[in-house]
């Protein structure tokens, strides 16, 4: 049986980063986009690879894609959090980038746009909120099916990380649910997603 893998997401301490790799975090995430509250600068994932050997993940949301591809060199993967054109898709094709993760909005209105991405691309998914701040969980559970480097976040936490479990994702993605405050991770609610995802391992 498969463990799911876990992303820890907008990251600003190297601490937590740290603790998130020794409790067993998959991925290591950090939000340089300056409309994160978690915003870091891009040079923070060189400082991260010096302390953690997980894959460290850059998200960004702004930006052409070519600044997005410099900005995220240092970083293990790239995710680009916005809804791209079939041009940036494209321009991401013509690149030599293979490690990316691409935010698909979890509604029905984004399903042509997730259809897009899985017949054009390999790169891995990240299913999330749509802009009006919803996630269609039966919209996700269908998607996950399809394409098989699909993860879900938005809105996960300790005591709801079984609902997204339940939908069989290859990997899940937390940030806020892991919080004490905004950029600031609670290592208790880290090990506690862990213990869950270990757990679920067993119990299915
Ligand atoms: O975290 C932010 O502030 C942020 C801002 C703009 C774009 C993306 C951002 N975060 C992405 C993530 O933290 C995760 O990839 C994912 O959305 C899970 O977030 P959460 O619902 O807080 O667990």
């Amino acid at each position: 049986m498969k463990l799911v893998k876990v992303k820890f997401c907008g990251i600003s301490h190297v601490q937590d980063a740290i603790t998130a790799e020794k409790l067993g975090a998959d991925f290591i995430g950090v939000v340089a986009d300056t409309v994160s509250p978690r915003y870091v600068k891009h040079e923070f994932v060189k400082i991260l690879k010096n302390h953690v050997t997980k894959p460290v993940v850059i998200v960004k949301v702004n930006g052409t894609i070519q600044r997005i591809l410099n900005e995220g060199k240092e970083a293990d993967i790239i995710q680009i959090h916005r809804v791209l054109s079939e041009i940036e898709i494209e321009e991401l094709l013509s690149s030599s980038i293979k490690n990316l993760i691409l935010y698909v909005p979890a509604s029905r209105e984004f399903e042509g746009y997730f259809r897009l991405v899985i017949s054009r691309t390999n790169y891995m998914i990240l299913l999330d909120k749509n802009p009006q701040n919803r996630l269609d969980l039966s919209i996700a559970e269908k998607w996950l099916k399809e394409y098989y480097k699909t993860g879900i976040g938005g809105g996960i936490t300790p005591q709801n990380v079984r609902e997204y479990l339940y939908l069989d994702p290859y990997w899940i993605d937390i940030s806020s649910g892991i919080e004490t405050y905004k950029g600031k991770k609670d290592s208790s609610k880290m090990a506690l997603i862990l213990k869950e995802v270990r757990e679920w391992k067993y119990t299915r």
